[in-house]
């Protein structure tokens, strides 16, 4: 059937070339600035509080927001310093005038932030350096770290591993690790912390060593990865400033030298989920949306992807020069019908994006007080996927090779990688965020990792 689907369409989309097809883009809604549209912005202790990735609007002069922003987080073992480091850095930089300096108890008692049905206690905290401005994002707890890290409630575009000298690399830093990189993160700076209760200089030799393998294990570059050591505590109460602020100073310097910006919205292909579509009698079919990211200009070929589908015409003329990323347009596809284009389709740059039947993915699965589900779950448990504007049911299953496969139940609060397998394909990336749902709640939230089929 999907066949016959597919000829379909591709006869429909020879019949577009031949009659010329025409694609009108105009925007439906008043133009939204990116960052308006991403960013509600809110003073609470005396902090910018940026409530989305990215972008925050100048609540206070005090930043200057002409400098390339990058979100970055400390990630790392129970009680190693992640805290106490976020805190020490706001000091160090308010020396500076680069910062706010917010108390560990601010940082601590962080706002309840829902995203996706799931809620984070998470701080979002900013300050800048001399060539960059960071929002920083510290969880209170490991829950958090995993919600947030799979979920992207607050991405991150690069991380600072805290591990503490006295205990070295432990299970949380580990599994934070292999997080990072299951979200994309691509550079990590590390600090060893607390060297003021360690005397014997090859132990921290050792952490050194130990943590630039496990880098590597994680497919981070181990070797030439910064690791600066130092005590946030000493930084935080002013005192030693050997080991204290001018290891915070060295770190900053390591972010900016190490961590990379990364691509602008605007610089990515271009991509468009279809949420609505009309008809507009004598014109054709209009399919509108809020362009996720890239730039359609006047002449661009774009593809429709998804549900079996893959329909390719050009932007012949519009109304508007231009649609970019953050807008809500509509794009009028003249000589489509109605019935060629769904809802959760996307309309994307030629060959920018697959459409997926079966992908790899790490999950978060929610628990009953975050309104996910009371009992665990076995494999080929079956709830429904949503990505941008589209629905599918999938089913749910161990990679290969995972022992007891049919017996291995999945506890709400669980962080597990599974194979997905759609009903119909969907376009989707490896970064692709979703979420699951079952009954009307949601049960889940995961990122793609890798794709395993396409159509
Ligand atoms: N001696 C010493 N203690 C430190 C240092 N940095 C942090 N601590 C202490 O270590 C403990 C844990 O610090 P936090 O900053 O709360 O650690 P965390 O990683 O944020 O902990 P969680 O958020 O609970 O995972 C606190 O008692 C800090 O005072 C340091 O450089 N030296
Ligand atoms: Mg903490």
């Amino acid at each position: 059937m999907l066949r016959t689907q597919l000829a379909t369409t591709r006869a429909v989309a020879r019949r577009l070339y031949s009659s010329r097809a025409t694609l009108v883009c105009s925007r439906v809604a008043p133009r939204q600035s990116v960052s308006a549209a991403r960013a509600p912005v809110s003073l609470r202790n005396g902090v910018n509080f940026i409530s989305r990735r990215g972008y925050a609007e100048p609540a206070s002069k005090k930043f200057d927001r002409s400098k390339p922003f990058l979100n970055i987080g400390t990630i790392g073992h129970v009680d190693h310093g992640k805290t106490t480091l976020t805190a020490a850095i706001t000091r160090v930089l308010a020396e500076r005038g680069g910062s706010e300096f917010m108390a560990y108890d601010q940082i601590d008692k962080a706002p309840e932030e829902r995203a996706r049905g799931i809620t984070i206690n998470a701080a979002h905290i900013e300050y800048e350096t001399e060539n960059r401005h960071y929002g920083h994002i510290d969880c209170p707890g490991h829950a958090d770290y995993i919600k947030n890290m799979i979920s992207g409630a607050a991405q991150m575009d690069g991380a600072i591993i805290v591990v503490s000298a006295t205990d070295g690399q432990m299970p949380q830093t580990r599994e934070h690790l292999l997080l990072a990189r299951q979200v994309g993160i691509k550079k990590l700076v590390v600090f060893i912390n607390k060297i003021d209760m360690i005397s014997d200089p090859e132990m921290l030799e050792l952490v050194d060593m130990e943590m630039r393998d496990l880098l590597s294990t994680y497919n981070f570059d181990g070797e030439n990865t910064p690791i600066i050591m130092g005590s946030a505590l000493a930084a935080l109460e002013g005192r030693d400033k050997e080991i204290g602020a001018d290891k915070i100073f060295e770190l900053t310097k390591a972010c900016d030298a190490w961590l990379e910006l990364p691509p602008r919205d605007l610089d990515k292909p271009f991509l468009l989920p279809v949420e609505e579509i009309f008809t507009k009698t004598g014109r054709g079919t209009i399919a509108c949306g809020r362009a996720e990211r890239g730039v359609i200009n006047k002449g661009d070929e774009i593809e429709i992807i998804g549900y079996g589908s893959k329909l390719k015409t050009t932007m012949f003329r519009k109304e508007l020069d231009r649609g970019e990323a953050g807008d809500n347009m509509g794009v009028l596809l003249r000589g489509l019908k109605r019935e060629q284009i769904e809802r959760g389709q996307v309309i994307a740059a030629p060959g920018s994006i697959q459409s997926v039947k079966k992908f790899q993915a790490q999950l978060y699965v929610l628990t009953k007080d975050e309104g996910g589900r009371y009992t665990p779950f076995v494999q080929n448990y079956q709830p429904q996927l949503f990505v941008r504007s589209s629905n599918v049911t999938i089913n749910l299953s161990w990679p290969e090779g995972t022992d007891d496969a049919a017996t291995k139940m999945v506890m709400p609060g669980d962080n597990v990688e599974m194979v997905c397998e759609l009903v119909h394909d969907v376009a989707a990336d490896v970064g692709t965020r979703f979420t699951l749902r079952e009954g009307g709640k949601t049960v889940g939230t995961g990122i793609v990792t890798k794709i395993l089929e396409v159509v």
